[in-house]
């Protein structure tokens, strides 16, 4: 993980109604928080996660381990009710990008320069953001019941797809070289791989009667076989893609979680990512973005 230096622009604080000091965010944004926050947690306990820190091991990192998610996770708590609020008052994608670079500084305070949720802050963030919409908005106009995906497409699709990323960051330059979308694409196509890989997967899992870290392991899985993850790219190349995806088709076509080898395969597959220096962080993103969807739609 690139140790960053804490942006020195300090930014004036983004002012929402929620964000005044000392007034407590509406009811509708302490529930997208909560969600947000306990997503961010599950996810760093769920295990085997081939390459990436739990809490057993810190996978293919040497500069982080679970508590460094743990304070990552707490620094950004009132982050995701800021912006299910932003997302409430329909602001536009300047707003939620401010609030965004916010949290990240915020990250790279708590976690002393460690790049633990860039990826997380902008997928979540943006789900968080439609939750917000759909509490405020939905009863009446039917969208009570519209994916946040869609959401995100519908409120701020465009000024993302204008959305200028980072050239010299590790995605940019990856999407660059390799011809992937990566993060950015993932939220222009309203999350497809949380809806079409991700829940199915969990929710499958959870219908069989198997356990909740079954159920994530099972999500995280679908989404390593099928992820353009920038971040393999970035540290394996194509052939560290390829690699992660062909065995993680593997695992799922042996049987997956549903198999008493399961924990066995799994683990020898963290190793083997290990070994490789391999870390799917956008998979482990989009798993915590799974969790928080299926806890807001239900
Ligand atoms: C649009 C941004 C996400 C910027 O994206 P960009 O493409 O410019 O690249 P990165 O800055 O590298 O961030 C991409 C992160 O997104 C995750 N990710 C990767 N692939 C996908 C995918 N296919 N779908 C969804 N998400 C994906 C992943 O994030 C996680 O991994 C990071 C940790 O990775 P790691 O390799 O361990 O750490 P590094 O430091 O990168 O490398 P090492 O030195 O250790 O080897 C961590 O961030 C996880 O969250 C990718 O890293 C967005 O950030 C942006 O534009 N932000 C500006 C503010 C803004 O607009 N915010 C909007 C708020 S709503
Ligand atoms: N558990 C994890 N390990 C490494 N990188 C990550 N990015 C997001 N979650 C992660």
């Amino acid at each position: 993980m690139t140790s960053s230096a804490v942006t020195s622009e300090v930014l004036p604080r983004s002012r929402s109604s929620a964000s005044v000091p000392g007034e407590a965010p509406p009811a509708y944004a302490r529930t997208i928080r909560n969600a947000a926050v306990r997503a961010l947690q599950e996810e760093v306990i769920t295990y085997p996660k081939p390459g990436l820190v739990s809490l057993v091991d810190t996978g293919s990192h040497v500069d982080m381990d679970a508590t460094t998610f743990a304070r990552s996770t707490l620094a950004l708590r009132h982050y995701f009710s800021r912006i299910a609020v932003a997302g409430a008052e329909r602001a536009p994608f300047g707003v939620l990008r401010r609030l965004g670079i916010e949290a990240e500084i915020d990250m790279l305070r708590a976690t002393h320069g460690i790049n633990t949720h860039r990826g997380a802050i902008f997928n979540l963030g943006l789900l968080a953001a439609a939750a917000g919409f759909r509490a405020q908005h939905g009863a009446g106009t039917g969208t009570d019941t519209v994916a946040l995906g869609a959401i995100v497409q519908a409120c701020w699709g465009d000024d993302l797809a204008r959305h200028r990323r980072d050239a010299a960051s590790h995605g940019s330059r990856a999407s660059a070289m390799h011809g992937v979308g990566g993060a950015k694409a993932e939220a222009l196509g309203g999350f497809p791989s949380l809806y079409e890989v991700a829940l199915p997967a969990y929710r499958s899992v959870l219908a069989a009667g198997l356990s909740a870290n079954q159920a994530r392991v099972q999500a995280f899985f679908a989404l390593l076989a099928r992820l353009d993850d920038t971040n393999l790219l970035h540290r394996g190349g194509g052939a560290g893609l390829a690699f992660a995806q062909t065995e993680a088709r593997a695992f799922l076509a042996a049987g997956g979680v549903h198999v008493p080898a399961w924990r066995t395969r799994a683990i020898a597959l963290h190793r083997a990512f290990c070994a490789r220096r391999l870390s799917p962080g956008g998979s482990a993103d989009l798993l915590a973005a799974c969790l928080l969807v299926h806890r807001i739609e239900g």
